[in-house]
């Protein structure tokens, strides 16, 4: 089935929680930590530091350079022509030397995280400050990758209003990324332009250029939540969503809508920053997180490669890390003093030298900001049942969906289906009413009288045996269930079971004589093939007989996307009218728009090699998504695309052999998909559906869910109707109707160009489920509209039409 087929189930389960690897930044470094400074910021139980990749030296070498560059134009007496003509020739930064830098490679430098001169501007309106800028990064990231340092964090524009500076910034950075094959380069920026989140110092662009908190108080602008992030949308379109970059958000003080904290969730997170002021105090006075905070915190850790957290000019300080050194060095000389005479040091040796407690003190060294986060670690809730390590590492990771129909399947891969005891659980939930109903309203079997039997009275049922039938097995499970249902309502039971992977067929024949008692009619057979049920007791005349039950599970993440409706159609016949059943009685598909990032990067990096990267429709355990739709009145989150129904009450196959028998159906085609005869039209479907998206965004494609009904259970003797049993994958109906139910992923429905959303736009989807009586695939189209008015609406992007008919599910 188009599920997930290769996790280790419920075993795996742990109860252990996320963690925390915390790193330490100073706003205020000039120089990279000496070795003895970097083991004392680990004393601390920091995990890594950041380190500046130049020194004051070297920006005063670019200020100088800069000053001179500009006294120089200004004594040369240009005309205005001259001084404006852009072919005049700007100053070049001379290549780094040693001493504009105390970054080398050394033992700890893969633990360092190198940062960028935050006195750069690449957003800058002047193009001597942008280019000077764009230099010293060119620079900088080259060095840090020469240097062997993993990730460079580089400043964020300080705004985001001029999208030319926007696009200006965005170039280099993709122009960066080429400085440094293997380095990652994260743009750090804040998750919104919160006053007093903003980046610290004057930079290349001079004083007072940008807003700062005092000033945004004064103008009372309303803030716009998400220009920083769709800043970092640009910068990373430009950068084709290079797989190298990265983004560090600034968490605020005041956290925004969950739109936007979602939004950011979806992003590829490489840290989460955290400047001291964002911290209250408790009541004891040590600093603290408000509850919402930990509640992001808490959701954002939870992703397979978790962002690392950054605390920011909480300490230690420069004047701490200098009394490391000197501790350092004198516990250093006085070891050496005491090892080189007695054993013991004298008193006056051990008077000198730093005393016991001091040596625990900096030993024990502690930062309050650092244990709070601990902290927090600790605090979180363990993971759960349906968040095993196993299930974590599926997290955002593409499967092409299983075909079982086409193929067969292997025993681990059924394995892993019988390790979600939630769907069997479902099934024999069903299973079981629908056998007390038939006991309760004595509905009639279809178990033929055995030769010799007594007649019995019209209008009772004759055999109390109900004619059951497992059609695709598998392994058994569903057999074993039926079987329990049966015993648990006293209902007898004829039970087939068809089976047409050969290799699973060999297994069942074990289990019918280990664990069934050998009471299972066993067939080889494609459902769609077989004859029908030779009535126990009937077997010399080989009289066939009809099926009351009919249970199958061939759903796929998208429901009907493993060919279900198909293989039903095959055996349906066999189906008692009209009392017969199908468990499953319906299912549906479900869709919603999803922005998708990190996926998306990842099939645009397969898209070279893999034509179909973008036209399949992927299995994935999505996680790091953010649904791009509202829920508003008529327009939910999560929209059904169609539904089956089992069994069809006018196939159009029986329909046909009903007049004409058993003649090959023969249409002329002409209206059906590319002239096939039309066998399988009756299983075309299309829908068309709106969604809403308040705050704009990004779209990468569809995701897509299912829900069946099991079995409507009839309706009670006082009239009631009881809950029908039903599996659900949507986000919002699972932990409702088969919570925990591990069996199934959603599907993705990517789209090769992603789709920018304004604002209040409508995002109208097209999908059709096609056949051309060979095969089944889906095509969808994207389209969205603005209103530009009261009555006229804009249609400002649309995707191709995409279509997964190379990657077709053969029927
Ligand atoms: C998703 S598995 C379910 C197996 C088992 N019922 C369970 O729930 O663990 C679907 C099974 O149906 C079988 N199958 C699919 N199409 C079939 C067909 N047309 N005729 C017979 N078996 C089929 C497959 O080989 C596979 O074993």
């Amino acid at each position: 089935m188009s599920r997930q087929s290769s996790h280790g189930g419920y075993e795996n389960y742990q109860a252990s929680r996320p963690t925390f690897y915390i790193g330490q930044h100073d706003s205020g470094r000039t120089d990279a930590l000496t070795d003895s400074q970097y083991g004392r910021v680990l004393d601390y139980g920091f995990s890594f530091a950041t380190a500046p990749i130049t020194n004051k030296h070297f920006h005063d070498r670019v200020v100088a350079l800069q000053k001179s560059y500009l006294a120089d134009v200004a004594a040369r007496d240009l005309t205005a022509a001259e001084r404006a003509n852009p072919s005049l020739p700007g100053p070049t930064i001379p290549t780094l030397t040693d001493d504009d830098t105390s970054l080398f490679p050394g033992p700890n430098i893969t633990s360092i995280v190198a940062y960028c001169s935050p006195w750069i501007d690449l957003y800058a309106a002047d193009p001597l400050v942008a280019s000077l800028s764009r230099q010293v990064l060119n620079l900088e990231v080259a060095y840090a990758s020469f240097c062997g340092v993993r990730s460079v964090i580089i400043p964020g524009p300080r705004a985001d209003d001029d999208e030319k500076r926007v696009a200006q910034y965005g170039r280099a950075i993709q122009e960066a990324l080429r400085q440094a094959a293997r380095t990652i380069l994260v743009i750090h920026l804040p998750m919104y332009r919160e006053p007093g989140l903003e980046e610290k110092g004057d930079t290349l662009s001079g004083a007072g250029v940008y807003p700062t908190a005092a000033s945004t108080a004064v103008a009372g602008e309303e803030i716009d939540l998400y220009s920083a992030w769709d800043t970092w949308h640009t910068v990373r379109s430009m950068c084709a969503y290079d797989p190298r970059l990265f983004v560090a958000v600034r968490i605020p003080k005041r956290l925004p809508e969950t739109e936007l904290q979602t939004r950011w969730f979806a992003e590829p997170l490489h840290y989460l920053t955290f400047a001291a002021s964002i911290f209250q105090q408790n009541r004891a006075g040590f600093p603290s997180l408000s509850k919402s905070h930990q509640t992001l915190i808490n959701k954002y850790m939870r992703i397979k490669n978790a962002p690392y957290v950054l605390l920011s000019d909480v300490g230690p300080d420069a004047a701490e890390l200098a009394d490391a050194v000197d501790f350092h060095a004198s516990v250093a000389s006085a070891s050496a003093g005491a090892s080189s005479g007695a054993d013991f040091p004298s008193l006056a040796e051990a008077h000198s030298s730093p005393s016991s407690t001091d040596k625990k003190k900096h030993r024990s060294a502690s930062n309050a900001y650092f244990s709070y986060l601990k902290y927090l670690e600790r605090e979180q809730e363990p993971y759960t049942a349906t968040e095993t390590s196993t299930l974590a590492t599926f997290q955002d990771w593409l499967q092409s969906p299983l075909q079982p129909l086409a193929d067969n399947l292997e025993s681990a891969t059924y394995e892993v289906f019988e390790g979600d005891p939630v769907k069997y659980d479902q099934y024999e939930k069903a299973i079981t009413a629908a056998m007390a109903d038939w006991k309760r309203l004595n509905r009639p079997s279809s178990a033929l009288p055995r030769s010799g039997a007594a007649a019995v009275p019209a209008g009772t049922p004759t055999i109390p045996e109900l004619v059951v039938a497992v059609a695709g097995a598998g392994r058994g499970p569903l057999v074993t269930r039926v079987i329990r249902a049966s015993k648990a309502t006293g209902v007898p039971i004829q039970l087939w079971a068809l089976e047409k992977n050969q290799n699973a067929y060999v297994y069942l024949l074990r289990m019918n004589k280990q664990v069934w008692g050998g009471k299972v009619h066993l067939i080889k057979t494609d459902m769609r093939e077989w004859a029908g049920p030779i009535a126990e007791g009937h077997e010399a005349t080989g009289t066939v007989t009809k099926v009351d039950v009919l249970v199958t599970e061939l759903l796929g993440s998208f429901g009907d996307n493993e060919l279900s409706p198909e293989c039903l159609d095959g055996i349906q016949r066999h189906i008692a009218r009209p009392h017969g059943i199908s468990i499953p009685q319906s299912y549906t598909a479900h869709l919603s728009p999803i922005s998708y990032p990190k996926v998306y990067a990842e099939l645009a990096g397969r898209a070279p090699s893999d034509e179909n990267a973008f036209e399949t429709p992927w299995v994935v355990h999505l996680y790091a998504i953010d649904l791009v739709s509202q829920k508003v009145p008529g327009h939910p989150r999560f929209q059904q695309a169609w539904e089956f129904v089992h069994p069809v009450r006018l196939p159009f196959v029986e329909d046909w052999n009903a007049q004409h028998g058993l003649k090959k159906v023969q249409t002329g085609g002409g209206g059906a998909m590319t002239l096939a005869a039309g066998l399988n039209e009756h299983n075309v479907r299309h829908c068309h559906l709106k969604f809403v998206c308040r705050p704009r965004g990004v779209m990468h494609g569809l995701a897509g869910y299912f829900e069946s009904v099991l079995y409507q259970p009839a309706p009670a003797a006082n009239g009631s109707t009881p809950e029908p049993v039903e599996i659900s994958t949507r986000p919002d109906q699972i932990d409702r109707k088969s919570k925990d139910m591990i069996s199934w992923f959603p599907i993705f429905f990517p789209l090769k160009k992603p789709l920018y959303l304004p604002q209040d736009s409508e995002i109208e989807v097209s999908m059709w489920r096609q056949t051309d009586d060979s095969k089944v695939w889906y095509e969808w189209l994207v389209e969205v509209f603005v209103w530009a008015g009261q009555s006229s609406r804009v249609k400002v992007a649309a995707s191709e039409l995409h279509s997964s008919r190379n990657v077709a599910c053969l029927m």
